[in-house]
């Protein structure tokens, strides 16, 4: 299964993260927007088909840079998780999907719920912020 999930992040670092819905698989935990690429469909495009869903925003594929990716083995699938960074977007994200939106700071990310091949996602993602 090939998931494909954005880090957008605000001017001043934060990232959204949505809660999935309760009663759903992962239900209540903290993600990273995004979903399913479905058959024959460019992830990138897929990327922006699923933040204008859940999101209600306008992303050009041009500006989705790749910040690494997470490989899980699953009860019955195996999960291939792509995650995408974005800096500009249009529109103002609003929950159509998720419980909640919140804009987090990456390094408050280690205390939230979230599912276990998102870990490694955060490690990547917080990786540049190391730098001198
Ligand atoms: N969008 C997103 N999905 C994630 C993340 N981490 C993670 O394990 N996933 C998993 C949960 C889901 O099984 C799948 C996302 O697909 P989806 O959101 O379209 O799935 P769905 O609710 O239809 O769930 P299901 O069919 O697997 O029950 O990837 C993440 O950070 N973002």
């Amino acid at each position: 299964m090939l998931v494909v999930a954005i880090a957008l992040v605000a001017a001043d670092g934060r990232v959204l993260l949505a809660q999935r819905p309760r009663g759903s698989r992962h239900g209540g935990l903290w993600e990273f927007p995004g979903g399913k690429v479905e058959s024959g469909e460019r992830p990138e495009a897929a990327l922006v088909r699923e933040v204008r869903e859940e999101l209600g925003i306008e992303i050009d594929p041009r500006d989705l840079a790749p910040v690494g990716f997470a490989s899980e083995a699953e009860a019955k699938r195996h999960l291939l998780l792509l995650l995408y960074r974005a800096d500009r977007w249009v529109g103002e994200p609003t929950a159509l999907v998720a419980d909640r939106l919140a804009w987090v700071a990456v390094e408050a990310m280690p205390a939230l719920a979230m599912p276990p091949a998102d870990r490694p996602l955060v490690e990547a993602l917080a990786r540049p912020l190391d730098r001198p």
